[in-house]
């Protein structure tokens, strides 16, 4: 099939999808068969199929960014570099919801960034970037911002922006953080660009329901992807036995467990459990090596959790 022609998806909505071509040009297609279903992100292969095009082929993916849970998976976008989560001082955000999405992204060698929006809102901020302090401490990027403020002050956003160059960056974030006003700011066009696309794959309704990919620069070299569905970020997908892997500040206590199938829960002589900090948690950790007593909360309930799970 010599007359194939490379793009990449970057909307999608049900069937069809919008495919650009190197050039610039976009224009709607439609996955061929069950086999060829795309999510954004994707490197195709695609033919003139009249004003649109049939896609024959789906590259090899880098990674795939997706959250499962007992009903169905969901993809958010493949070949990414990273994964921001937005969170703000307020609304007071999930660290459950966080931390899963992290494992999620460890999980598929997807770097991950945490902004911290709102740092305007005092005291709520400082309690905020307290709460994140394991993850600084697991060697976790955490970013302060400010997209706007009673006083019309902003700040944090040109160190953000230097973070986000020249990669392709998945942004998430719960309701009400800010992730539609850091959108706006980053991609000046894209209101206008979603609308165009909601145009374009004739959905009718907005698009802020379906993923949607922007270029930051006229180059072509930096991107966002706006997905939503942040709640109830389902791990199915990881087995129980790999969670403490995929939790830096756990997985740097690894290999001091008396059975070597430790579970890390009841065991005698866990290794990871000496490591949890006890006490008060607002004092600073003297062992490098300290767990927060959250985040090994978060492990047990993961674990549980996926422990219980249904197989199919
Ligand atoms: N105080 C303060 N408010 C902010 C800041 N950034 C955004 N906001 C406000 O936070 C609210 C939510 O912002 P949005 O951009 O709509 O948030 P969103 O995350 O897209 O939320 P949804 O639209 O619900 O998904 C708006 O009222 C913003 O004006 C900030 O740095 N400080
Ligand atoms: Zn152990």
């Amino acid at each position: 099939m010599a007359d194939l022609q490379t793009g990449l998806v970057v909307a999608s909505h049900g069937r069809h999808c919008l495919v650009e071509s190197p050039d610039g040009q976009r224009r709607i297609c439609h996955p061929r068969g069950k086999k060829n279903a795309v999510v954004v992100g994707d490197q195709v292969r695609w033919q003139v199929t009249g004003d649109e095009g049939s896609i024959e082929r789906v590259d090899q993916r880098r990674n795939l960014f997706y959250r499962q849970d007992e009903m169905r998976t969901k993809s958010f976008a493949a070949n990414l570099d990273q994964v921001l989560v937005l969170v703000a001082a307020d609304p007071e955000f999930s660290e459950s919801q966080l931390a899963r999405a992290l494992i999620a992204a460890q999980a598929e060698g997807i770097d991950a960034l945490i902004v911290l929006n709102k740092s305007d809102l005092q005291p709520a901020f400082d309690r905020a970037w307290a709460r994140l302090e394991p993850y600084r401490r697991m060697g976790c990027q955490v970013l302060p911002l400010r997209l706007k403020s009673a006083d019309g002050s902003e700040g944090g956003l040109d160190v953000l922006r230097q973070h986000l160059d020249d990669k392709r960056t998945l942004v998430l974030g719960p309701s009400g953080v800010g992730k539609s006003t850091l959108v706006n700011r980053l991609v000046p066009e894209a209101r206008a660009q979603t609308g165009e696309i909601s145009r374009a794959l004739n959905s009718g309704k907005h698009t802020t329901t379906s993923t949607t990919w922007y270029w930051v620069d006229t180059e072509r070299h930096t991107a966002l992807i706006d997905s939503p569905g942040f709640q109830e970020f389902g791990l199915n997908h990881i087995e129980a036995m790999q969670l403490a892997h995929l939790m830096p500040d756990l997985n740097a206590t690894l290999g001091d467990c008396r059975f070597y199938n430790c579970t890390h829960l009841h065991e005698p002589g866990c290794g990871v459990v000496a490591h949890v900090q006890t006490g008060d948690p607002d004092q600073p950790a003297t062992d490098p090596l300290a767990i927060s007593e959250n985040r090994y909360r978060l492990y047990r309930e993961f674990f549980a959790e996926l422990s219980d799970k249904r197989r199919y």
